[in-house]
């Protein structure tokens, strides 16, 4: 039984192949290959019961025949692939229509049964055409119908049947001019549809965005930056690798606001982030926890580094002038540091770096304090390293 399943997928990837963008053209294209070997049995079957006036019906098939396998052959070998519609349904759909005013010319006393196939053919395109393509082939199929009946009428000697190839003929513009009128009321909808996706799409990058960062800065907002840590200090206590945490806070921040104006400590705070990300690798997250207070998240950091690069920080805000309205305000930054202790509850660490920070501001400001072990738990003795002092 699997040994049958296995060929029967073997031969389906053969004909079909594997790739699901190859597998739909190719199930279209055997659709349409379908229609056409239907109205190929039907033709033959209408000359096998000696149907009045049918021309060379073999050589027409010929012709339809030869015409699908070169398309399979495109499609399937994936020549198609380097044109503007790899699943060729504007050249399938204009052969179709040429084979079917042909048979529509050939058929006789029987053409009546070719007239269904032609709306049946303008639904394929209906899904997959645009408008000028749809309008092309309309009067194409017009063109194409008119040779056809005049063919047929060379061969009329009978007055009433003018009548009849008129209404022949009347019936195709109907099928024409409907299907051009659904096929561009299609093309508007799905032009609607594709416009309302691409403002969802940005609706919910805009939701995501003020839901996860802060909207003066850019930063990462609190909410966003407790998701990262329940995770980080997660994988560190899997992995064992060290995670470290920064508080910072811009000093005498209130100042900047009284001297400059609010509007000028917002800019300040701008600056502020872009100046700190700009000192910190990717893999690091600065978040603005509260007013100009800020975290970093350092992840798989030994605290040696982890010093050396918010020295970094600490040395290119004292660095910066922020310009507003012609001042020229500097900055300093005061920074709290201690390393997450695997299993620890996270708020002991932030109330350690935040116990840092606090000792940082005391020490004098612009400066960065590292707090190895929270103050109540060593003899309250913090052990508390002065790295640089402002
Ligand atoms: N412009 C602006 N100011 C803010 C924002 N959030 C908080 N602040 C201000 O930041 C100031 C913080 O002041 P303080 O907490 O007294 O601290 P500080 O003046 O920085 O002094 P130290 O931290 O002790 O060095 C307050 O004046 C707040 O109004 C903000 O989004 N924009």
């Amino acid at each position: 039984m699997s040994v049958m399943k296995t060929l029967i997928r073997y031969s389906l990837d053969l004909v079909l192949g594997s790739g699901k963008a190859m597998r739909i053209r190719t199930s279209q294209f055997v659709l349409a290959a379908l229609l056409m070997l239907a109205s190929i049995g039907v033709l033959f079957f209408m000359k096998s019961v000696g149907i009045g006036g049918m021309g060379d019906v073999r050589l027409w098939a010929a012709c339809s025949t030869a015409g699908l396998m070169i398309v399979y052959a495109l499609i399937r070998s994936g020549y198609s692939l380097r044109w503007a519609d790899p699943s060729l349904a504007f050249v399938q759909m204009l052969f179709a229509i040429a084979c079917n005013a042909a048979a529509f010319a050939l058929a006789g006393d029987g053409r009546g049964v070719t007239l269904p196939l032609l709306a049946v053919i303008l639904m394929f395109g209906m899904f997959g055409l645009s408008i000028q393509q749809v309008i092309t082939v309309a009067v194409y199929g017009l063109m194409l119908f008119a040779e056809a009946i005049l063919f047929s009428l060379l061969r009329e000697t009978e007055r009433t049947t003018y009548y009849l190839y008129g209404a022949y003929y009347f019936m195709v513009v109907i099928v024409l001019a409907s299907s051009t009128f659904l096929t561009w009321r299609l093309c508007e909808m799905r032009e609607h549809m594709r416009h309302q996706k691409l403002q969802l799409t940005q609706a919910l990058e805009k939701i995501q965005q003020t839901a996860n960062y802060d909207e003066l800065t850019g930063a990462a907002n609190r909410r966003h930056m407790l998701q990262l840590i329940q995770y980080e200090s997660q994988r560190s206590d899997r992995s064992a690798n060290p995670l470290l945490v920064a508080m910072l806070d811009i000093d005498y921040f209130k100042r900047i606001n009284d001297t400059y104006g609010h509007q000028a400590g917002d800019v300040a705070l701008q600056k502020f982030t872009k100046t700190v990300q700009e000192k910190i690798r990717v893999t690091d997250t600065l978040a603005r926890w509260g007013g100009e207070e800020f975290l970093i998240l350092l992840t798989e950091t030994e605290l040696d580094v982890g010093l050396i690069c918010l020295e970094r920080v600490r040395a290119a805000v004292a660095a910066d002038v922020v310009k507003f309205a012609g001042s020229w305000i500097s900055l300093t930054v005061s920074i709290g540091v201690t390393r997450y202790q695997p299993g620890e509850a996270f708020e002991k660490t932030l109330t350690r770096a935040d116990e840092a920070l606090y000792a940082a501001k005391a020490q004098g400001r612009n400066q960065i304090v590292c707090l190895q072990q929270s103050a109540d738990t060593v003899d309250s003795m913090p052990d508390i390293s002065k790295v640089k002092a402002g």
